[in-house]
């Protein structure tokens, strides 16, 4: 026989109902933000905003318009004038680029290897950073937002600020298994870390600025993750639920 019991009194579902409600998570890749973060916004009913897609979409742009990413100018142009149409809710996963859907191609090996030089485009950054603020305003601020500068740049008034880590030993084996195993340690080695260190010569998602939670998953399995991400929401917002 099925027992089923009551929801808890105090359900985390139910914080901030009807108010706005930002979730803003960084972290180094392979750390998780992409995946927990998308099940957090499910648990809460927010929306869910991939930021890193909206690089991969420009940088899979410039590659497909033959755009030198040498050339600062035109991928800062690129960025102005590209449609980038993608999935807003944690339930749907889509990118679009002038109507082209690149849901795949984006998380191709050549696309990561590439992502870091428009990454680097302080141009370009600026254009993605404010269309990244139209489309939580537009959400109404009820969102969960993931990429390397949320903390920072793109909402630093989120209502809930964290980054989430792992070791590197833990997001390597986690990237392998993502994608099938097949790799070496030499390219995942260039997928995950080197591409850190070049990411983070514009931004620092490895250090927790002031009032930013730091999540270490590295000894937690998926769904404790969640937990541990979801107690840090419940804490920052219990604090405020009368505002
Ligand atoms: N705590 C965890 N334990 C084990 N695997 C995890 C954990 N968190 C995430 N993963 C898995 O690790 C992989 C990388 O996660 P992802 O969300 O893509 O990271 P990021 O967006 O930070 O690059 C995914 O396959 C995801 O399911
Ligand atoms: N807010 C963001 C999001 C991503 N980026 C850059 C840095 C990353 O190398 C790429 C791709 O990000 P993405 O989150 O898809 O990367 P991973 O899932 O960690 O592999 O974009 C960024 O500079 N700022």
């Amino acid at each position: 026989m099925f027992v089923t019991f009551p929801e808890p009194v105090f359900s985390v579902e139910r914080l901030r109902e009807g108010k706005t409600l930002v979730v803003a998570i960084d972290g180094p890749s392979g750390s998780g933000k992409s995946s927990v973060s998308k099940a957090v916004a499910k648990r809460l009913g927010l929306g869910f905003l991939d930021t890193g897609a909206m690089y991969r979409a420009l940088t899979w742009h410039c590659i497909n318009g033959q755009i030198s990413f040498a050339n600062a100018a035109a991928v800062e142009h690129a960025a102005r004038s590209l449609n980038i149409d993608l999935s807003l809710t944690p339930e749907k996963d889509f990118v679009k680029v002038n109507g082209i859907n690149v849901t795949g191609p984006i998380r191709e090996p050549d696309i990561s290897k590439a992502v870091s030089a428009v990454a680097t485009n302080l141009g370009a950054r600026a254009e993605l950073v404010r269309r990244q603020q139209v489309l939580i305003a537009e959400s109404g601020n009820r969102m969960v937002v993931e990429g390397r500068d949320i903390t920072t740049v793109v909402a630093p008034q989120a209502e809930v600020r964290l980054i989430l880590t792992a070791s590197e030993e833990a997001r390597m084996r986690r990237r392998g298994l993502q994608l099938g195993g097949t790799l070496s340690a030499a390219a995942l080695e260039e997928q995950v870390l080197a591409r850190d260190l070049k990411d983070s010569a514009v931004v620092d998602f490895q250090q927790a600025a002031d009032g930013v939670f730091t999540v270490d998953s590295s000894e937690l399995d998926f769904e404790q993750t969640v937990d541990a991400v979801l107690n840090v929401v419940r804490r920052a917002v219990s604090k405020d639920q009368s505002s």
